[in-house]
């Protein structure tokens, strides 16, 4: 593919972009000129809205053509267009394929959780201490081991869930990817119910557990039925609150109460909207954030 890369100042940006997308670019991108330079100017938009400016006082397009004749094609036609005064071509050049697969898998290394718990992407090979280990893939759904709120509850769950204790009924309220639910398998849980909100969440957590050879329930929170050993709720702390009698009905008589996603000086709301059915307390914490617990 080719490259075509243009200067021009903020009015002629949608002209100029126009033009390249009505001439066949396979993509025009706007930056500006002056990034990582004392010039550079700070844009901020809303994602979903409408850009706040066209472009920067010196932007900088780039777009991307299939062959050359027809970079070379738009360059020429540009060049004698009007509104291209006060423009210049910055440069032509080819672009290296590159395998975007590879260079996107590479950035995703496997997590360790503890010395021989790991999260670990199909296309690595298990760490050799890895005894326990989970395979996902970066997916659409939250939960790929990488955040210090995913982490704690795994950590909680290493220490708490036994594999030689009687099977455990777990409930991974918020399941996202469904790494708490395979995690509690991975540690002997035996009757797993999963459930979230987002259907496309569901459908990533029932692909992960058969990857992993797991076997769960994982459906709409409408799934989650009775009392269960252990309730874990990764979600943030506002729901957290709204949910707190529902999660707390959930929990069996000496069955555990394990929340993330709360941030450390949310501590005391937590425990005041907790209180009439359970006493929190911090069991963990992470860059920021807390792990809270109970037991019923
Ligand atoms: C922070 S992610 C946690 C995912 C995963 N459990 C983990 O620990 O990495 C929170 C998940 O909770 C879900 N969620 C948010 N509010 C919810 C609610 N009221 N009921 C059920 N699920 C909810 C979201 O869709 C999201 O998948």
């Amino acid at each position: 593919m080719f490259e075509l890369s243009l200067l021009c100042s903020e009015e002629r940006v949608e002209d100029l972009s126009d033009a390249l997308e009505a001439l066949d670019a396979l993509s025009v991108s706007v930056e500006d000129a002056d990034a990582q330079t004392d010039a550079e100017q700070a844009l901020f938009g809303e994602p979903g809205m409408p850009a706040p400016k066209e472009g920067w006082n010196r932007s900088r397009i780039v777009a991307l053509f299939q062959t050359r004749v027809q970079a070379e094609e738009a360059q020429a036609l540009l060049q004698v267009q009007d509104f291209f005064e006060g423009s210049e071509i910055l440069a032509l050049t080819e672009v290296e394929d590159q395998d975007w697969v590879r260079i996107t898998q590479s950035q995703f290394a496997p997590v360790e959780i503890t010395r021989d718990f790991w999260i670990v992407p199909s296309w690595h090979e298990p760490p050799a201490a890895a005894r326990h280990c989970i395979r996902l893939d970066p997916g659409l759904a939250f939960g790929t081991g990488t955040h210090p709120t995913t982490r704690m509850c795994l950590r909680w769950i290493t220490r708490n869930v036994d594999p030689a204790r009687a099977p455990a009924r777990v409930l991974d309220y918020g399941c996202g990817s469904g790494i708490l639910a395979i995690g509690a398998a991975k540690f002997g849980a035996r009757d797993i119910v999963a459930v979230d909100i987002d259907p496309a969440a569901v459908t990533s957590t029932v692909a992960n557990a058969a990857a992993n050879d797991v076997t769960l329930q994982a459906g709409l929170p409408d799934m989650a039925q009775g009392v269960y050993d252990v309730v874990l709720a990764n979600i943030l702390a506002t729901p957290l609150k709204v949910l707190a009698p529902l999660l707390c009905a959930h929990v069996a008589e000496g069955g555990a109460l394990v929340m993330a996603g709360i941030l450390e000086r949310q501590e005391d709301e937590l425990k005041a909207a907790y209180a009439p059915w359970l006493q929190l307390e911090v069991s963990d914490r992470e860059d920021g954030w807390i792990l809270m617990t109970a037991r019923r």
